[in-house]
């Protein structure tokens, strides 16, 4: 069973690819949290493969929280695939501390790097770019089915240096702190109210009022609302008005 959770649509499509290439059931992390129906049970005979993003060199924090909240049963094996723009330095010590206390298995954690979506802070690919870098993606996709396919532990992600643990270690937890708020983010002339940043939030984090957005306080930055938005009419502080937005559909 593969089980992603996406804000831009990278890991979407790794989850549907690897889904097409193993003949596996696929489950929206997105639409079970939006959903409220994160403590059910959920159940397979097959590995859970969960399929996500990378937030600040670790899994984010939404997934790590829906994986201890949800009862999983069937089989105690999982596989991890984490996208990226760039690396996910020491994410994998995290992965496995949760393995065990879920009392799973892992059977390995693999990261694809895909375009860069932080919009609020980096600039994003352009769409030759992007395009370039999702087809480089391919092969190391097909691999990673065919590992899971079967049954094989996954090549082991070399362990990164210090520098690595300084960033999925105190830089995550500092990321959380200071930088993962809904603060920065507001609408334009350009919003038509049509409601879609408002069924893209994944934390049902925005209403609407007078038909333009209002962020509440559980935004976790997954970059959805501003990228998805359908007339370009969401910014971020100053930081993204001259910017592309990326969305894989
Ligand atoms: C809040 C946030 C934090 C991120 N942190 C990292 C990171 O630590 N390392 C990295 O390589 N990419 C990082 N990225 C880039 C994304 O992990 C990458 O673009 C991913 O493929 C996006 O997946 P999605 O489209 O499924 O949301 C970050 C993106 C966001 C929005």
């Amino acid at each position: 069973m593969i089980l992603y959770f996406t804000g831009t649509g990278n890991s979407r499509y790794v989850a549907r690819k690897i889904a097409e290439e193993i003949n596996d059931e696929i489950i929206s992390i997105n639409e079970l949290i939006k959903h409220e129906s994160t403590e059910e049970l959920i159940s397979t005979d097959r590995p859970f493969i969960f399929v996500c993003p990378t937030y600040a060199w670790r899994l984010p924090r939404v997934v790590t929280d829906f994986i201890r909240k949800t009862k999983f049963s069937g089989n105690n094996k999982a596989y991890f695939i984490m996208t990226c723009g760039e690396d996910t330095s020491k994410a994998i010590n995290y992965i496995q501390k949760l393995c065990n206390d879920k009392d799973w298995q892992l059977k390995g954690m693999a990261e694809v790097i895909m375009p860069e979506n932080y919009i609020a802070l980096f600039d994003v690919p352009d769409k030759e770019t992007s395009n370039k870098i999702i087809e480089e993606s391919s092969h190391l996709i097909y691999k990673i089915a065919s590992d899971i396919r079967d049954e094989k532990d996954f090549e082991i992600v070399e362990p990164s240096g210090f520098g690595g643990t300084i960033k999925s270690g105190i830089t995550n937890i500092a990321f959380y702190k200071f930088i993962v708020h809904a603060k920065g983010f507001y609408s334009t002339k350009q919003c038509i109210g049509c409601g879609k940043c408002v069924d893209l939030c994944p934390l049902n984090n925005i209403s609407l009022k007078d038909k333009q957005p209002r962020w509440g306080n559980k935004c976790t930055h997954c970059m959805a609302c501003i990228c998805g938005c359908p007339t370009k009419a969401i910014e971020y502080k100053n930081k993204t008005q001259t910017k592309e937005r990326y969305y894989l559909k």
